[in-house]
């Protein structure tokens, strides 16, 4: 690209369409690679043949290519024994996942041990991708295997530069897709997957059609072209099986999956009692006891945690009934918690099965993360996943303008200075402590009383005088942030909710004493300081670390 008589927009895409024209789908602009992705096979371009070819050669000498990249941090780090990490981003349904795919393919190749008994760490590494896949990816409008969360993935080397360990990190899991689908999206994976399974599973699980449930049917859309669920089911289990997931493990992950769908049937009615709610239906009780039998916890507590609430008073604790409309967001929030403690625990014992090597001083990192994010609707997902971006940005600043012309100077060369905004302050503004926009939602979530009405005015208040940030004239809840790729207009509504990262004391206690200790271990006794240590994890602070 840097070849380029003319480096303008127009110019740089006429000469990506050219190549991508040609199945090249890989383009050099610097030392970054760009990859177009090319919806087709080509098998050519990532054979054995290929990656042999990319072995050891300078970047530049050969087209540019994805192991290039890969075959570079190899050496660096090798040669110079500098740990390296590859960023791999762009928008959804870019590409993104199949890219890491393959760099992770050729870093095995290059540090992989062939004829070692049993399965190697590389081995686990890939064949770990299908079990996150049904369970952290869903189809979405612009992908139909969307990853929903972020993948870190971080590959451990001894002294001879072969894979010693691995670790896998995931980045905010999108939660509150376990509860709400829209047309044409759909649900986790995993949920139609099992709906598909072999018949005495449906037996066992008391499943039916995918749209016989709540979590499902609110899309229209329960198949997916070029996804076969029932094969898939068969294909994750044997995934599983793979990364050491023990057949009883895999038994219980598939009774707590059903169990969400059996807790999203669960609907309720106005009780006699202001405030107050009953189990709505036979139907809906079924459910409950379905739920309750799957996750082996006793069925008249779990209604109990549903409709009532405990509250601690001074004089001890109170029980209180809850309306039907708190009764389905309890139960949502019940369910969302499970999913993601379920999720989390596939990542834990994935990374324990591989196996770390504490020893080693050499790692590639391959970071696989959403690109920046500006929808009609945006909500607390997009505010993450674009200051995620911002810190990037501001890294690739660093490295690319600022680290470059320090050097231009130093070296006396004779050049024109390039200006680059420099976004620091729209980091303040969101991640500052205190003040921030990610402090001020922290706090507003501590106060019972808050409301995204509340949060809002705060925010306005706070920062209206602060260049990067503004309040649409119409709204009375909504904030513009203007973010280096553009402004996005986001909408506080979820906000709160979103952002509270603990569990109910009532559900957690409910699936604690649970007799399968597989559920029991997804939710462990809460800290003594319970409420307060608990409530103070949020799911913005965390994914700031
Ligand atoms: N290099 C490639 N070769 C062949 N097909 C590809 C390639 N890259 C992407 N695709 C196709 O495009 C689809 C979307 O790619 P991928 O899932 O990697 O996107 P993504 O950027 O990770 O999206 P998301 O952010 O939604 O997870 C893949 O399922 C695959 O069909």
């Amino acid at each position: 690209m840097t070849r380029l008589s003319y480096l303008h927009e127009p110019g740089v895409l006429d000469n990506l369409a050219v190549r991508y024209a040609k199945n090249i789908i890989y383009t050099y602009t610097g030392n970054i690679l760009i990859a177009i992705n090319p919806f087709q096979r080509l098998p050519n371009l990532v054979d054995v043949q290929t990656m042999e070819k990319y072995k050891g050669a300078n970047l530049g000498d050969l087209d540019p290519h994805v192991f290039a990249i890969a075959d570079v941090s190899y050496r660096q780090m090798m040669n110079e024994g500098k740990s390296n990490s590859i960023l791999v981003s762009g928008e959804s349904g870019a590409g993104k996942t199949e890219t890491t795919k393959l760099l992770m393919r050729y870093l095995a190749f290059l540090g992989g041990r062939s004829g070692t008994g049993g399965r190697t760490v590389e081995q686990q590494v890939l064949e770990s991708n299908p079990v996150l896949e049904a369970f952290g990816n869903a189809k979405t409008v612009r992908n139909n295997n969307s990853s929903r969360f972020g993948k870190f993935v971080e590959l451990q080397f001894d002294k001879s530069g072969k894979i010693s360990g691995a670790a896998i990190r995931t980045y905010l899991l999108e939660r509150s897709r376990v509860c709400q689908t829209s047309s044409p999206e759909r649900n986790y994976h995993c949920f139609y997957f099992l709906c598909s399974a072999p018949s005495e599973d449906i037996k066992k699980y008391k499943l039916g059609d995918p749209s016989s449930f709540h979590y499902l049917n609110q899309s229209s859309c329960i198949r997916v072209d070029g996804i076969n669920d029932a094969e898939e089911y068969l294909a994750t289990r044997n995934a599983m099986d793979m990364v050491g997931i023990t057949e009883e493990e895999q038994e219980a992950i598939f009774r707590v999956v059903a169990a969400v769908l059996h807790l999203g049937n669960i609907s309720f009615a106005k009780g006699t009692e202001a405030d107050s709610s009953v189990i709505k239906d036979a139907k809906s009780r079924f459910h409950l006891n379905t739920a309750g039998e799957l996750l082996m916890c006793d069925c008249e507590k779990l209604e109990n945690a549903l409709i009532k609430r405990e509250i601690n008073t001074p004089e001890g604790v109170i029980t209180t009934t809850v309306g039907p409309n708190s009764a389905t967001v309890s139960r949502d929030g019940f369910a969302k918690q499970i999913y993601s403690r379920l999720f989390d625990w596939l990542v834990n014992r994935i990374n324990a099965s591989i196996g770390q090597d504490p020893s080693s001083d050499k790692l590639i990192g391959v970071l696989d993360i959403y690109g920046f994010e500006s929808f009609k609707t945006n909500s607390f997902e997009q505010l993450c996943i674009n200051f995620t971006n911002e810190k990037l940005q501001q890294h690739f600043n660093q490295n690319v303008f600022k680290m470059e012309q320090e050097e231009y100077t130093r070296e006396q060369i004779n050049w024109s200075y390039i200006e680059f905004v420099d976004n620091q302050d729209v980091l303040d503004l969101i991640e500052k402590k205190p003040g921030g926009i990610i402090a001020l939602l922290d706090e507003a979530c501590m106060f019972p009383k808050s409301t995204h009405e509340t949060l809002s005015q705060k925010l306005y208040e706070k920062f209206k005088n602060h260049k990067r940030f503004a309040k649409p004239k119409l709204s009375r809840t909504a904030f513009t942030i203007q973010h280096y790729a553009g402004d996005v207009i986001y909408q506080s509504d979820h906000f709160l909710d979103k952002n509270k990262d603990y569990v109910v004391a009532e559900h957690q206690e409910l699936l604690n004493a649970s007799r399968c200790s597989f559920v029991s271990v997804l939710f462990p006794p809460a800290p003594e300081e319970n409420t307060k240590s608990s409530k103070s994890s949020s799911i913005a602070t965390r994914f700031k670390l």
